[in-house]
């Protein structure tokens, strides 16, 4: 299976690693001083469970790739316009892509840009971040790839994908539910996100204080509602069982989100607490929480540069 991997950080990095452990013929797109480093050292996962491939597939010339079986979209979600433009050469009529950034929208994105009969919805699950050029780190040993058919069927291309993934160590799962899948994610990470980085803390003092832990709990409320509003099947006490999920990780634990402000890197803010804003608007239910979120963090959006 010819698989690219448009965007190879934390999340791409890591699961093609694992997918051309497994035996996959993994293509990676990547750039700068990563691709560099990539070409002549190839690529290495530090971590629980710590690889090196000393020799990848790895250009940033996309259109030498060829039609891919699947392409994976893993880049940041401020990146998606034109990762988008840029996969059209690996994309021929039997080309699956899944996208397995965080959020909601970046399917919207991709059903407005290619057949929807080409793509199949996509959840990530892990903790990884770019080390150095070449290397991916690797937090903890969670890591978890859930993608289905958007029609809730089991498909071939799904059985296929899911396949290369066990092959290569990956805890994968062939969903038949999977836009709630990525809702649900959506809900514990908007709440995770939204306090970690407002509050510059992580997420054993913000569930053990009674006012953060009402606000994390009310945050995530919000993206029920509006999950609801759009027709996604979550229970409507959803964000209670999500609080549960927050009270069994490690007090340590903290998003991606909150790393990238420490970094001054530009945020995602503006898909995560914001989408949940731009959704509700959608349908009229009210996110005045996120909507705050989105307005405290504004200033650091684009980057520490831009503060
Ligand atoms: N890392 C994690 O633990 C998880 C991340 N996610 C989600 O996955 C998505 C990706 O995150 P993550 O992997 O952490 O991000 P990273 O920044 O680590 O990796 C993205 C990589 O893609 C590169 N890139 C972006 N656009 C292009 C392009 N057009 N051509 C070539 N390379 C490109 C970036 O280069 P450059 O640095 O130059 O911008 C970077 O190397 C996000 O939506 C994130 O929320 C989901 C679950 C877990
Ligand atoms: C919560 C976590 C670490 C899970 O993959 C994540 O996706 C993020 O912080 O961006």
């Amino acid at each position: 299976m010819r698989i690219a991997i448009m965007g190879s950080g934390g999340l791409g990095g890591y699961f093609g690693a694992r997918l051309a452990q497994g035996g996959a013929d993994v293509h990676f797109i990547a750039r700068g001083r990563h691709l560099e480093a990539m070409r002549s050292e190839g690529l290495r996962i530090e971590g629980p469970e710590p690889m090196h491939l000393p020799k990848v597939n790895v250009t940033d010339r996309v259109a030498d790739v060829g039609v891919a079986d699947v392409v994976m979209l893993c880049v940041k979600l401020w990146d998606t316009e034109q990762a988008i433009a840029q996969i059209r050469p690996l994309v021929g009529p039997g080309t699956t892509i899944v996208s397995f950034q965080n959020g909601v929208l970046k399917d919207q994105y991709l059903r407005a840009a290619f057949d929807a009969r080409q793509l199949m919805g996509g959840v990530g699950y892990v903790a990884t971040t770019i080390a150095a050029p070449g290397v991916i780190r690797q937090t903890g040993p969670m890591q978890r790839l859930v993608f289905g058919e958007f029609d809730g069927s089991r498909s071939a291309r799904g059985e296929a994908l899911l396949a290369a993934c066990l092959a290569g160590g990956i805890k994968a799962e062939l969903s038949q539910q999977i836009l709630r899948d990525i809702w649900e994610k959506f809900v514990f990470l908007v709440g995770l996100s939204g306090t970690t980085t407002t509050m510059r803390r992580t997420i054993g003092p913000i569930r053990s204080n009674p006012q953060t832990r009402a606000f994390l709990l009310d945050v995530m409320r919000e993206v029920v509602a509006v999950g609801r509003a759009h027709g996604v099947p979550l229970p409507e006490d959803y964000a209670e069982v999500r609080l549960q999920l927050a009270d069994d990780v490690s007090p340590d634990m903290t998003s991606s989100m909150h790393h990238d402000l420490e970094r001054g890197n530009r945020l995602e803010v503006r898909w995560l607490a914001g989408g949940v804003v731009e959704l509700g608007q959608a349908k009229g239910v009210p996110a005045p929480l996120n909507r705050a979120i989105a307005d405290i963090l504004a200033l650091h959006a684009e980057g520490g540069a831009h503060a």
